[in-house]
């Protein structure tokens, strides 16, 4: 597997205070990787590192191969553009301009490609209009825009819906996709709207009290997370049994439990188990999603 960023055991201390302690994780070139954290998990200070924007205290990343003590790793950071916190736009300027500013920032030659960014974050009609009077969800986009200047092929991007009404949601989330999908950009996308982000991440990594503490695949995540009856017998075996003759997914988590993966006909199953001298005690549904899943991880303890 190719990865754009590997980080090993990265270290911000303030002070006494640890915000990351020995971050290791890994994004694969392509991914959308969800970087899930409650406030104060360590997530913008970890964006800053990789950006350049602070120093780790111990530790190191790789960015595009090379190593953050390189000289070349500004050759890499080229390669990738940002959003840290809130988008980094002047308000009395029209989209345009706010581009036109990035290009000559990054010292590009001509404002090339200028247009198609307009394009792509559906900015292109707000001619003379500035940015101070575009809704949230247009200056997120317009963020995104400016992050999108000297096409980088990784984009990070730390909480961009924050704040945004349902429509804004949409239209980040299907302008991050098309960017995916695309162009092919790999995104590092942090976030606590969990809900949100299971729409997107093909990939996650769950970071708490500086600790990375789950790296997992969102088709790992959805096998754990499916749908099912976990339904509670004397007889398992006998139970096992049945669900092979029926073809019926299951696993089986105790003596005692099994998790059914399909929809099942309540009264004929109790009556076929009967029959084989099984009795049914309790059955309930379950319906794991991200968010359990990230507090179950996290040790039970809701977040805001
Ligand atoms: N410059 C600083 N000086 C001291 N402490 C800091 C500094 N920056 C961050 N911290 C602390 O480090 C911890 C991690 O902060 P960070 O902003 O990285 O968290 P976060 O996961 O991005 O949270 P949020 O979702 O609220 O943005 C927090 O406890 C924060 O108070």
């Amino acid at each position: 597997m190719e990865y754009v960023l590997k980080t090993n055991s990265l270290c911000k201390s303030y002070g006494g205070f640890r915000a990351l302690n020995g971050v290791s994780m890994s994004v694969p070139k392509g991914a959308i990787y969800g970087f899930i954290g409650k406030n104060g998990a360590g997530k913008t200070t970890f964006i800053r590192i990789i950006c350049g924007l602070q120093e780790p205290t111990s530790g190191d990343y790789v960015l595009y191969g090379k190593n953050n003590t390189d000289k070349d790793i500004v050759k890499s950071r080229r390669r990738m553009g940002a959003i840290v916190e809130t988008p980094s736009i002047y308000l009395d300027m029209t989209a345009e301009d706010n581009l036109k500013t990035q290009y000559r920032i990054l010292g590009l030659p001509s404002f090339d490609g200028l247009n198609d960014i307009l394009k792509l974050v559906g900015l292109e009609n707000t001619a003379k209009k500035k940015a101070k009077h575009f809704s949230l969800g247009m200056r997120q986009r317009l963020g995104i825009a400016i992050a999108l200047v000297g096409d980088p092929d990784f984009l990070i991007l730390d909480e961009p819906v924050n704040g945004l009404d349902p429509q804004g949601i949409v239209e980040i989330r299907e302008l991050i996709l098309k960017l995916n999908h695309e162009k092919q950009i790999t995104v590092l996308i942090s976030s606590h709207i969990l809900d949100e982000l299971s729409r997107l991440a093909t990939h996650y990594g769950f970071i708490d009290k500086g600790r990375i503490i789950k790296e997992i695949t969102a088709n790992e995540l959805e096998n754990v997370c499916r749908k099912c009856v976990r339904v509670e017998v004397t007889n398992v075996k006998a139970l096992a049994v049945l669900l092979d003759e029926l073809e019926i997914k299951y696993n089986i988590i105790s003596d005692k439990t099994v998790d059914i993966f399909k929809k099942i006909n309540v009264s004929k199953l109790v009556m076929l188990l009967s029959k084989r001298s099984c009795e049914v005690i309790s059955m309930t549904e379950r319906d794991e999603n991200l968010e359990s899943y990230f507090i179950n991880l996290i040790g039970g303890v809701t977040y805001e």
